[in-house]
């Protein structure tokens, strides 16, 4: 849409005639009205000379919007010739902001497909790809530098100066490189004012250079050298399948499904040697929990010039690592979900390690998942893309079988390093066995018993933090509630306060029912707080560690724990999902599951597939040395055909027994879905909107004779959350392109009323 469409009619026929073309800027904003707008560009910025005022594509461009000319700042994506009559020209920018482009081409190019895949305006995408430290340019300030011009150098003994003036221009004129105004004064010790004398006479002449403040910044920490190890043949046939496609400098996607300890890493660091090799860089996507110094050193060991990127950094860092990644100085780039857009010059590989996880998807616009998008950018970089993890996606998975429209090569590793056997897992089904008190069960106390006893390590699954997961009064069935959700209160006995997960809300724990006054008031349900309690009763005296999200709060914590469990100082390792994945510690003889269920009744598609992930994942953490490992799984749902397969280690049972119950419903990875929530205040303002969504979609999809189903408008699972209510509206089709048409025209022009806020996830992954 150009300026003028926005807000006039075409103009008249004899108006077209007296146009002629300008040298314009197209501009997207990151937020306000969505578009594209075309500006004038003043000639003072179409000159490459100039390159501070210089307009290109990536760049910041100030502009005048609407009728008022409100100031707005936007990113200028396109430069061309475009029509501008006299009667009504094309407005011109009114300056520019970044002295450099932000964006490169080809990531214009990914940015603008995830505004039309996603349905976010394309500002608003490039506004939370850039991380806001390389947009203010963190950590570096101009600083003036002085040199003396060749001409003048060769005739300096012939200069007639004060005496002050020759010894700085002799001074400077002896430097190797270029000095700033301070250096200068202090080499020659004299005031700034001989030096600003030589300036006006032009003996001296200065440029403007973007320095780092932190020049001293420790580099990268020296870490003793990994010689590659020899793959078994498992890993050698991988690796050819992937450099076979490294070779042929061709897109094409490998999935690379290996049991838990079979040896993933090694393959793919291998993999970068190959790419790094050809001069090229390598992008290795992680789970933000997997960006430990453990992790990091893995591929310190192996590369010399690595960059880290992850959220918990500061802008200086991540200016910097940006700016050394842009800069083709860096062979590895190690990151969770945003490292997808790291600059690379000249990309030849992105890895995703445990593919499955949910983190690799954005819950805030732009609601990207890292997947989706490293496929764009490889395909279109024409580069592999490699997919590990133990227990893949079903959506990755399906595209590895035949028949699939996108085709994932597989490559398999069924077997662990060392021919070593997958632990055995023994389930204990609470209903016969569960005591009416406590986590741990008669049998898996017993194998706790004999693991200390033998000197083992243990890890303890339960995934809920906290201390009593539920308040109630058995008298009058009154449930604790967040005054700001529609969630249960957990009991946080270290705090003595309940606290909502979700919105943080905490209060006074009551001890008699708010309610009925009754004193009777039960505290119910375990979390890892109370299952620390009972495992300290019970194994006195054995050092225990819990890792959740409430002791993991300091920065370098998860580091603290982890090293203390890896030199045996902790016998006990309990804790929420955190401990479930890629930890690798050989003395861990066994697992227990505490409870297998927690993930199993929530309202998502996704359920049983989120249950088997973590079991499986967490009963790979054992069985990992020569010792040995079992692994007891305690469940309610023992027959569950999800705790079925996770017991076997069985990924392709569970996918087939899995995938058709999904092709029956429509569900993903067999359709594409789509999910308008809605929020606010007034319940009823927010119901009336959605209807009238549904209402147009309906209409969009019939006009358009399109397969889309919608389902809903309801209330979301969760129907209150701070303090807002919650709508939702689902649209499933087999077609994307036909849920992305309908919602263009169902529910991009349906403007919320005052007070709803009205967000469309595509491929969501948070079903509440
Ligand atoms: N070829 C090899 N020879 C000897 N040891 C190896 C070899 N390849 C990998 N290892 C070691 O085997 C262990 C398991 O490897 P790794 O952690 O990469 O497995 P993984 O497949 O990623 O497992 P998970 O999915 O459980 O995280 C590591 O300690 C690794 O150093
Ligand atoms: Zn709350």
């Amino acid at each position: 849409m150009s300026q003028r469409s926005l807000f006039d009619a075409e103009p008249p026929a004899w108006e077209i005639d007296a146009q002629s073309m300008v040298l314009a800027a197209t501009v997207v904003l990151p937020s306000g009205p969505p578009g594209e707008f075309d500006y004038a560009i003043p000639d003072t910025m179409a000159d490459p000379r100039k390159p501070d005022v210089y307009v290109e594509p990536g760049r910041r461009v100030r502009a005048p919007l609407g009728r008022g000319n409100r100031p707005v700042v936007g990113y200028c994506v396109a430069v061309g010739p475009k029509p501008s009559s006299p009667s009504r020209p094309l407005k011109p920018l009114r300056g520019v902001l970044d002295p450099v482009s932000l964006v490169s081409p080809s990531m214009l190019r990914l940015t603008r497909w995830m505004a039309d895949h996603y349905l976010t305006p394309w500002g608003q995408v490039l506004e939370g790809v850039v991380p806001s430290g390389v947009r203010g340019r963190a950590g570096t300030r101009d600083v003036t530098l002085l040199s003396v011009p060749t001409k003048v150098a060769a005739r300096l003994t012939g200069l007639e100066l004060p005496p002050k003036q020759a010894d700085v221009l002799q001074a400077l004129a002896a430097s190797s490189k270029p000095l700033s105004l301070k250096q200068l004064a202090m080499r020659v010790g004299c005031t700034t004012a001989p030096i600003n004398a030589l300036r006006k006479r032009g003996l001296i002449e200065s440029r403007v250079e973007r320095l780092a403040t932190d020049g001293l910044l420790a580099e990268d920490v020296a870490v003793e050298r990994q010689p590659a190890k020899r793959l078994n043949p498992d890993q050698a046939r991988t690796l050819d399948t992937i450099l076979a496609a490294v070779d042929a400098g061709e897109h094409e996607t490998i999935l690379v499904h290996g049991v838990t300890g079979s040896g993933k890493t090694e393959v793919y660091l291998q993999a970068i040697e190959r790419v790094v090799s050809f001069g090229r860089q390598a992008i290795v996507l992680v789970p933000e929990i997997s960006l430990t110094p453990q992790t990091v050193g893995r591929f310190r060991e192996r590369f010399d010039r690595i960059a880290v990127l992850h959220s918990h950094q500061s802008d200086v860092e991540r200016h910097r690592q940006w700016r050394r990644i842009a800069a083709g100085d860096v062979e590895v780039v190690v990151g969770a979900r945003s490292a997808v857009f790291a600059p690379t010059p000249h990309l030849g590989l992105v890895v995703i390690d445990e593919e499955h996880e949910t983190t690799f998807k954005q819950d805030t616009a732009p609601r990207y998942h890292a997947r989706d998008v490293a496929l764009e950018r490889t395909r279109a970089e024409g580069v592999p893309l490699v997919l590990a993890s133990a227990t893949p996606s079903l959506e990755a998975w399906r595209c590895s079988q035949p028949g699939a429209p996108e085709r994932f090569r597989l490559a398999s590793m069924p077997r662990r390093i060392g021919d070593l056997p997958m632990p055995a897992v023994r389930v204990v089904d609470l209903r016969v066995d569960g005591e009416s008190r406590g986590a741990i069960s008669r049998p898996l106390y017993q194998a706790m018993d004999q693991a200390l006893r033998d000197d083992g390590q243990i890890i303890l699954l339960l995934n809920r933090r906290g201390y009593s997961t539920h308040v109630q009064c058995p008298a009058c069935g009154y449930a604790l509630k967040c005054d700001h959700c529609d969630v249960a209160m957990t009991f946080h006995r270290q705090d003595n306060a309940v606290v909502c997960h979700w919105c943080d809300y905490r209060s006074a724990p009551p001890t008699v029912c708010p309610d009925c006054r009754s004193p009777r008031i039960r505290y119910g349900g375990m979390g890892t707080q109370k299952l620390e309690a009972e495992v300290n009763a019970r194994f006195r005296g054995v050092s225990v560690t819990r890792m959740d999200a409430d002791t993991m709060r300091r920065p370098g914590s998860h580091e603290t724990a982890l090293d203390a469990f890896r030199h045996g100082e902790t016998r006990i390792l309990l804790g929420t999902q955190m401990i479930a994945k890629g930890l690798d510690f050989p003395n861990v003889t066994l697992v227990g599951v505490i409870s297998a269920d927690s993930a199993l009744n929530l309202p998502d598609f996704r359920a049983a597939e989120r249950t088997f992930q973590l079991v499986t994942q967490v009963a790979g953490r054992t069985g990992r040395g020569e010792r040995g490992g079992r692994v007891i799984v305690q469940t309610f749902d023992p027959d569950h055909p999800a705790i079925l397969a996770a017991v076997r280690h069985d990924y392709e049972r569970f996918a087939s027994e899995e995938l058709p119950a999904r092709r029956a419903l429509g569900y993903p990875p067999f359709g594409v879905m789509a999910r308008i929530i809605a929020r606010g205040a007034s319940e009823p303002l927010l119901t009336a909107y959605l209807d009238q969504v549904a209402e147009t979609l309906k209409r969009a999809v019939q006009e358009a004779g399109a397969k889309v189903r919608l389902v809903g408008p309801a209330p979301a699972p969760i129907t209150r959350l701070r303090g807002e209510f919650r709508r939702h509206l689902q649209m499933h089709s087999p077609s994307g392109d036909a849920v992305r048409a309908a919602l263009r025209a169902g529910w991009l022009p349906i403007k919320p009323p005052e007070g709803v806020r009205s967000v469309v996830d595509i491929d969501p992954t948070d079903m509440l």
